[in-house]
């Protein structure tokens, strides 16, 4: 390949990574590597100039904009941020700066860099108008309805705001929030998502606000624009900003001089673990809004700020072996056992493998050295290995085809990075695992009974499968390890209360896959009971709020299965609920009382079933489509163009969210 080629190639590969990061959301290759690619881009660029190309990914702002919502252009443009990695790099940034704007005191902002998505929201008279992705830096996506829901985003302002603004910030993901969201997903036997960043931007793009709203998304903002703002600096900006009712995180700092910006690294390099979100550096700017005009920006960056990224917490240490934990659902999830290595304040024995692709990528065999980072996730992963410290006599990682636990061989569905083991009633762990999913807390809750005495029961052949549970016997109990009279007791008493719990949570309880907490509570609401469920086709199903394709399939799939129904049959005859109890009424007022409401579209404050449920509780009656017995329609986003046309035609009254809202206020 010569030079331009190697250019020409460069450029096309960081185009893909960047499509596969901005906009699917899925990189496939670290940041690291990412930035790698980029700088070498950049030089050969440098010396060989000839080749220049402003659409070159070195010469443009990453993200793209997409055509599932309208496209905006920004009023100012949305810039990158030039990277410096070293103490060297900023104080040459340091005296670039100087050369520029002559002999004056110059002072700094530093802020931490958030790693989220970007996001540039519209403020006119101190009302919310309009919020757009970065995109391509000149336009983005119009994500306002998405936007409105992160509740730390203020609707109103207060106090006193210039007239019209734009506010730069960053959507995040809180560590805690990112986990919960991951053992839900656990919960239902689902792959988690892989870090706080690519989730927060993903929750960005999704079509459905009201699934937006139910992510713990925060907005962090730094950055005013506009003209007569009112401040003359940056770090006024951000205490003005704080006044007006954003959420501008107190950690930052005006800093006199470059040494002081270098303390403020220092001390957030090591105490950045604490935060709640991640952090990936410190953002330094010109503390002065005049000296920042005076030094402009360059195709992609401002002069008048740089971020400074901290080092990823990296080890190196060696894998002792590879071993393959089977799930729940039969999932297999390889797993690294390391030799432990401290890292990021903690000792790492293990890491996540992911599945069977992952390993062939890196090339992870056992005895290499590999290089452990910690990210957002709960278990530290493998980025790469160390191939100069390969043994001789290494050798490539052959993934098992047999289940660890009880030697069915591995299948692998088409579309699906993971193996699973398909001997679904003889597999020790996924049988244990079902019957302790079932006993677990937000399922039938039985209390004096643990996961691991769970184990022991089914070790000592006492339960095979969750409805085992309500023949057990005081005696048979007794015998057990530490398993005292009062235990026993307990235990009895724990499984019989529990055939009180609700029919929602049952099933829940019975762990059919993808069926999480909500969606077992829209299915008990809409079927009410479970004979209907059990006999309900994909079609009528996939009509019900929320129910897709793939989780209907998969309800179908359990209940064709013999040993299914036999089990649910043993459960009815313990007196398990397996119907809803008619809720007592619930009504609140008769101010709909004689009208027939039909309600459409997609809604940020309240799902469909719960306006359809505020319209009994007020009296009202569900119209299932627009006639002329309608009396209203109230309409969400994305409610089809048809149907509007008939309401108007038909002259029946549209209202909103809001107007629905207030009307039973
Ligand atoms: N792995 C991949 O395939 C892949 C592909 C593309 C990009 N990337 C990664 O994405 C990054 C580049 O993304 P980028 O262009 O968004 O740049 P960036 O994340 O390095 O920095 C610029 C962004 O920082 C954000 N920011 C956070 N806190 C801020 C603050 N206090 N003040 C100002 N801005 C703040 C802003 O959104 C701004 O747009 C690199 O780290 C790169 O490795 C990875
Ligand atoms: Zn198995």
């Amino acid at each position: 390949m010569n030079v331009q080629e190697q250019i020409i190639a460069l450029r096309e590969e960081l185009n893909l990574h960047n499509y596969n990061y901005y906009v699917l959301d899925t990189p496939t290759i670290s940041d690291f590597e990412f930035d790698q690619k980029l700088k070498e881009l950049e030089k050969l660029e440098l010396a060989h100039p000839e080749y220049f190309d402003s659409n070159s990914p070195t010469q443009r702002v990453g993200g793209a904009i997409t055509k599932n919502f309208d496209t905006v252009v920004h009023r100012y443009r949305m810039y990158s941020l030039e990277n410096s990695y070293s103490k060297e790099d900023l104080l040459d940034w340091e005296q670039r700066i100087q050369k520029n704007l002559g002999d004056v005191p110059v002072e700094f902002t530093c802020e931490l860099k958030y790693d989220g998505a970007s996001i540039s929201i519209t403020y006119e008279d101190g009302e919310l108008i309009k919020a757009v992705t970065r995109g391509d830096g000149v336009q983005g996506d119009d994500v306002t309805n998405n936007i409105r829901t992160i509740r730390s985003v203020p609707i109103k302002l207060k106090g006193d705001y210039p007239k019209s603004f734009d506010i730069r910030g960053e959507i995040v993901l809180p560590f805690a929030g990112f986990e919960k969201m991951n053992q839900e997903l656990i919960e239902i036997g689902e792959t988690p998502y892989s870090n706080p960043r690519n989730t927060a931007s993903g929750s960005l793009k999704l079509q459905d606000s009201a699934e937006v709203a139910k992510r713990p998304l925060d907005c962090l903002l730094y950055y005013v624009v506009g003209s007569d703002l009112g401040f003359a600096t940056q770090y006024e900006g951000l205490e003005k900003a704080r006044e007006w009712g954003f959420k501008v995180p107190i950690v930052s700092k005006l800093a006199k001089n470059i040494d002081e910006v270098l303390e403020f690294i220092a001390y957030w390099d090591e105490h950045r673990h604490e935060l709640p979100y991640e952090t990936d550096g410190v953002v330094i700017k010109i503390n002065s809004l005049h000296y920042q005009e005076e030094l402009g920006y360059t195709s992609k960056f401002p002069r008048w700020a740089i971020a400074y990224k901290f080092k990823a917490e990296q080890a190196e240490t060696i894998l002792n072996t590879i071993s393959y934990q089977v799930g729940r659902t039969g999932a297999i999830t390889p797993v690294a056992n390391l030799e432990p290595v401290q890292l990021a304040g903690t000792i790492v024995k293990r890491a996540s493998l992911h599945n069977a692709d992952q390993i062939a990528k890196l090339d992870i065999r056992e005895g290499d050295s590999v290089y452990v980072e910690k990210g957002g996730e709960i278990i530290p992963k493998i980025v790469g290995v160390n191939l100069e410290a390969r043994p001789a006599d290494s050798q490539r990682t052959v993934y098992i085809k047999e289940c660890p636990e009880c030697q069915t061989k591995l299948v692998r569905n088409e579309g699906e990075a993971q193996h699973y083991c398909p001997n679904v009633y003889g597999c020790p762990p996924q049988i244990a695992g079902r019957i302790q999913h079932f006993i677990s807390r937000k399922a039938m809750d039985i209390d004096g009974l643990g996961e691991e005495t769970v184990v022991l029961l089914y070790k000592n052949e006492l339960v095979e499968n969750y409805a085992d549970l309500y023949e057990l016997k005081k005696e048979q109990l007794l015998g057990l390890e530490r398993m005292g009279e009062k235990s026993a007791d307990n235990l009895i008493k724990g499984i019989e209360l529990s055939k009180q719990v609700p029919f929602e949570r049952v099933l829940y309880a019975l762990g059919i896959r993808f069926v999480g907490e909500t969606v077992a509570k829209k299915l008990a609401a809409h079927y009410k009971n479970i004979d209907a469920l059990s006999q309900a086709p994909l079609m009528e199903m996939i009509m019900v709020d929320e129910i897709g394709e793939r989780i209907a399939q998969s309800v179908i799939d359990f209940f064709s299965n013999e040993k299914n129904k036999e089990i649910i049959e043993r459960l009815k005859s313990y007196g398990l609920q397996f119907v809803i109890e008619e809720k007592e009424s619930t009504v609140v007022s008769d101010i709909l009382k004689g009208k027939t409401i039909v309600v459409s579209g997609v809604f940020t404050k309240m799902s469909r079933d719960e306006i359809k449920q505020a319209i009994e509780d007020h009296g009202g009656k569900n119209g299932s489509s627009i006639s002329s017995k309608t009396d209203y329609v109230v309409a969400g986003d994305k409610m089809g163009p048809s149907k509007l046309e008939k309401a108007n035609k038909l002259g029946i009254t549209i209202l909103n969210e809001e107007e629905f809202l207030s009307m039973i206020q």
